[in-house]
């Protein structure tokens, strides 16, 4: 388990990070979000140990990184944003090297770069120098770094940046198959890479965390997409007055219909919610064209959460 507790990281007057608390459980995939320099690589850093914090602490398994520092890093791999890599090296040599320095060695190590090399679709590399790889296949070389030694803890820094849409889908089922024997934190800028392998996200917001929540929450909170014709002017607040629903937000409108989004309460079940609005529909004499129940998408409670400061 990680335990970041009041996390604060100043670059001289610049708080890049400011009082970060969460948690994170054994096997979770935690995704990362915010805008550029919302904090998510210093946090990253701050969590591989590479960065002390100004303020605040962590711990890995009950054990202070600060005290602990070379400990914990053999449990953990990391990817960081820019990684340095030698493009004069070999491939399969530069993961020799980050292997030795991770203090593996003997047949572990051989079994470890093999192993990296195919859960990264990276072995027919394995000689290519890393100089004359693509940007994408470079990615790759650093995630198989990361995994090497089979750590409990990954890091991960945009993994999919610059992956093409083969290896981005390949990442994700990595991520997959990885959560069952690491825990996962993951950043990106994609959303749906976080719904497809996130268990839980984090949201950051100028340095600060703006939401910490279950995807399953997430879509829990449902809505429900509704459009009539204009027969029945009284139904927008009817609407409003059903049990179940927390808003009614007017969409488009035409001359021929018009269409809303009504927002479920916390503990609503959307299917009784959805009954209820169709027999007020019915009763009030407008037409129903449609009534769709939608989960809420990632996206959307993002640009929520985010509002100005995406900018
Ligand atoms: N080494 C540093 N020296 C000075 N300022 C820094 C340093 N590293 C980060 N910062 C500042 O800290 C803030 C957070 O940066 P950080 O890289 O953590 O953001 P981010 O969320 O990862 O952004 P991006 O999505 O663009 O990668 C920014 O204002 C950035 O300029």
């Amino acid at each position: 388990m990680i335990e970041a507790s009041h996390l604060t990281r100043r670059f001289g007057r610049n708080t890049a990070v400011s009082n970060v608390s969460f948690t994170i459980r054994d096997n979770e995939v935690v995704g990362l979000l915010g805008p550029n320099g919302a904090g998510k690589t210093t946090i990253m850093r701050m969590l591989s140990g590479y960065l002390e914090p100004t303020t605040g602490e962590i711990s890995v398994d009950g054990e202070k990184l600060g005290q602990n520092a070379y400990c914990i890093q053999r449990q953990l791999g990391y990817l960081p944003e820019n990684l340095p890599i030698y493009p004069e090296m070999y491939v399969a040599d530069y993961l020799h090297y980050v292997a030795t320095i991770k203090g593996i060695g003997g047949e572990a190590r051989v079994r470890s770069i093999r192993e990296a090399l195919y859960a990264t679709e990276m072995q027919e590399h394995a000689l290519d120098n890393i100089g004359r790889l693509s940007r994408g296949q470079k990615q790759r070389v650093g995630v198989a770094q990361a995994l090497l030694g089979r750590p409990r803890y990954l890091i991960l820094d945009e993994p999919t940046n610059g992956l093409d849409p083969h290896q981005t889908e390949h990442m994700r089922e990595l991520i997959g198959q990885l959560a069952r024997r690491a825990t996962v934190i993951v950043s990106t800028h994609i959303m749906q890479e976080v719904e497809a392998v996130c268990d839980r996200v984090l949201i950051l917001r100028n340095g600060q965390l703006a939401l910490d929540r279950p995807l399953a929450d997430l879509r829990r909170c449902a809505e429900l997409h509704l459009r009539t014709d204009h027969g029945a002017p009284e139904l927008y607040s009817i609407l409003q007055a059903l049990p179940g629903i927390d808003s009614v937000r007017p969409l488009e409108e035409d001359e021929h219909s018009q269409s809303w989004r009504l927002e479920l309460t916390a503990d609503a079940d959307a299917e009784t919610v959805a009954g209820l609005v169709s027999d007020c529909v019915y009763n009030s004499g407008a037409r129903l064209y449609r009534l769709e129940n939608s989960g809420r998408h990632l996206e959307d409670v993002f640009r929520e959460v985010i509002g100005d400061a995406g900018h």
